[in-house]
C-alpha cells in the first residue's frame, strides 16, 4: 500500500508531528505570501478586539495545514477546538460543538470537504450570522428557532479545494493556498527538525534530505529521522551529505526524492502507454491503486516537478520523466517546463 511508503505526503502512525510543529507564526518557514498575509489580518482583528475572519487552508499533505491552524489561535489568543469533516456524523453534533464554543475560539475542521451535505447546511448561518437555525417539533406545528453563537473563527483544511461546494468556500473571507516548498525553505526545516532532534547535521547534510523531501516537510521530517538511525548506528556525529545520501539511497528514495512506486507509475505510461496519454483510471487499474491515492499523493510532486503533465486526454511523460527513467524523450514531447 502506498501509505506504507516513507514517501508518502499523508500521515503515518509513526509521525512526530505535534513534536516540530512550529508554534509561532516568526517559526514557521515558508509559504512567505501566506504568513505575511495572515500576519497583517491577525494584527488587524487584535486591533479591533475582534475575531479573525473564517479562514480555509487548501493543497497538498504535509504542507503545515494543521499545524497553521493551531498557530493562529496562538497568535490571537484563543482557544483551539479541532474536529474534522468525517467525525461529525450528524447536525446535531455539530450544533453541539458551536453551542460549547467559548468567545473568540478556533473551531479547526479538518477533511472540510468531507462534511456531508445535512451538516454543511448547518454551517453556512453559523458562519455568516453566528447563528443556529434548529428545528423544533415536526410535521405542521414545526417551527425554527434561531440561537445565537458565541463569536468563533471557523478554520478548514483541505486538501481537495476542488470537492468543496461553492456556498461553503464562499463563506471563506480568508482563503490560503499552501505551496509545495522550496529546497531553500527545507534545508531549513530539516536544519530546525534536527536541533529538536539533538542531531548534530551539515548544511550540505540538511540540503541533500531537504532535496529528496518532494517539497513537503513532513516528509522531511521522515526522512530526517531515518537518517538519524542510520548514523547512531554508524556512530557518525554530525550528518552531511554523504551520510544523508547513503541512507536515503538504502531506503530506495532516489535523488529526486521518488520511490519505487513514482517510478512504476512513469515506467507504466512510458512502457505501457509510449508516454500518454492514459487515462487515471486506466493507470489506477494497471498500479492496483485507487485513484484517489494516484491523484491526491503520487501525481502533484511527479507534476510540480515537471515530470508529468495532466492534459484533458489523460496524463503524459514529459521530458524531465522520460530522462528520468534513463531513456531520451522522443521527438515532440513537451519539456513540462510551461504545462
Ligand atoms: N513551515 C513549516 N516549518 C516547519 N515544520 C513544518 C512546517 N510545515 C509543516 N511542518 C511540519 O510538517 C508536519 C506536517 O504538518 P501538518 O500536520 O501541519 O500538515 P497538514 O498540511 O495538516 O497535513 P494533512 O493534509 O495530512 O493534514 C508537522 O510535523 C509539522 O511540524
Ligand atoms: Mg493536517
Amino acid at each position: 500500500m502506498t501509505d506504507d511508503r516513507i514517501t508518502t505526503p499523508i500521515r503515518r502512525p509513526d509521525d512526530v508531528d505535534a513534536a516540530l510543529r512550529p508554534k509561532a507564526l516568526d517559526e514557521f518557514v515558508g509559504q512567505q505570501a501566506a504568513r505575511e498575509n495572515l500576519r497583517v489580518f491577525i494584527d488587524a482583528a487584535r486591533g479591533r478586539g475582534d475575531v479573525l475572519d473564517h479562514v480555509l487552508f487548501f493543497g497538498p499533505p504535509g504542507l503545515g495545514k494543521t499545524t497553521l491552524a493551531q498557530i493562529v489561535a496562538r497568535e490571537m489568543g484563543v482557544g483551539f477546538r479541532a474536529t474534522s469533516g468525517p467525525v461529525i456524523a450528524k447536525s446535531g453534533d455539530l450544533a453541539a460543538l458551536l453551542t460549547n464554543l467559548e468567545d473568540g475560539d478556533v473551531l479547526f475542521i479538518d477533511e472540510i470537504h468531507r462534511l456531508n451535505p445535512a451538516v454543511e447546511e448547518v454551517l453556512y448561518p453559523a458562519m455568516e450570522d453566528r447563528a443556529l437555525d434548529l428545528m423544533i417539533g415536526e410535521g405542521p406545528s414545526a417551527r425554527s428557532v434561531r440561537i445565537d453563537l458565541p463569536r468563533f473563527t471557523l478554520v478548514g483544511a483541505t486538501t481537495r479545494q476542488g470537492l468543496l461546494t461553492t456556498p461553503l468556500r464562499d463563506r471563506f473571507g480568508i482563503p490560503i493556498r499552501l505551496q509545495f516548498y522550496t529546497v531553500d525553505e527545507l534545508t531549513r526545516v530539516v536544519t530546525r527538525a534536527a536541533g529538536l532532534l539533538d542531531l548534530g547535521i551539515a548544511k550540505d547534510g540538511a540540503t541533500e534530505v531537504a532535496r529528496r523531501a518532494r517539497g513537503t516537510p513532513r516528509i522531511a521530517g521522515r526522512l530526517l529521522r531515518r537518517v538519524r538511525d542510520f548514523a547512531n548506528v554508524a556512530g557518525v556525529e554530525i550528518v552531511d551529505a554523504r551520510t544523508a545520501d547513503a541512507a536515503l539511497n538504502r531506503l530506495e528514495v532516489d535523488a529526486k526524492g521518488l520511490d519505487a512506486m513514482d517510478r512504476r507509475y512513469l515506467t507504466m505510461i512510458a512502457d505501457v502507454y509510449r508516454g500518454g496519454p492514459v487515462g487515471v483510471e486506466t493507470l489506477a487499474a494497471g498500479l492496483s491503486e485507487p485513484r484517489d491515492t494516484i491523484e491526491e499523493v503520487i501525481e502533484p510532486y511527479l507534476i510540480q516537478i515537471g515530470m508529468i503533465a495532466r492534459t484533458a486526454r489523460g496524463r503524459c511523460l514529459n521530458a524531465g520523466g522520460w530522462k528520468h527513467l534513463g531513456f531520451e524523450p522522443p521527438a515532440g514531447v513537451q519539456d513540462g517546463l510551461f504545462d
